[in-house]
């Protein structure tokens, strides 16, 4: 899959991990920075990974901040965007089952190395579930963002 993937100068470091265990898993990763501890605004990231996505360069994202929230709620503005902050495997599969989230966020200052690999693993091994039930619901996510 085409990932593409951003973080402020808090989740920079981490980063690393996450596109390393990306690309060991096989997948195309796009880095749109930062590229080091500098500091950086959040929502300036959340546009680039989101252009990348709605321009069809990347099916899906990864971000990483401090806590991941800032990255999640940057994210959650920008048009086509379902970002979601996931620090436990459970949620990082079912985000995308049941609400087909586009954004997996991730905070470097909450989640060590070791399981940030496994909620990239799960997060990429979900797919969006045929169930119509879930499937109503995203549309009316669609319809909420077509509004705003
Ligand atoms: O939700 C926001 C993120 O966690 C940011 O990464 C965090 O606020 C950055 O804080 P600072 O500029 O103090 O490193």
């Amino acid at each position: 899959m085409r990932l593409v993937i951003g973080s402020d100068h808090a989740g920079w470091s981490l980063k690393g991990t996450v596109i390393a265990h990306l690309r060991e898993l096989g997948h195309e990763v796009t880095d749109v920075g930062s590229y080091d501890d500098k500091p950086v605004d959040f929502p300036d990231v959340a546009r680039k990974v989101a252009a990348k996505i709605t321009a069809g360069e990347a099916e899906r994202g990864i971000m990483v901040c401090g806590t991941g929230v800032g990255a999640s709620i940057a994210a959650n503005k920008l048009k086509g965007i379902r970002a979601a902050v996931c620090h436990d495997v459970h949620s990082a599969h079912q985000a995308v089952e049941h609400d087909d989230v586009n954004v997996m966020c991730i905070g470097a200052q909450i989640v060590g190395p070791w399981l940030a690999k496994d909620l990239i693993t799960s997060f990429m091994e979900a797919e969006f579930s045929t169930d119509e039930d879930f499937r109503r619901r995203v549309r009316k996510l669609h319809e909420m963002d077509a509004e705003s």
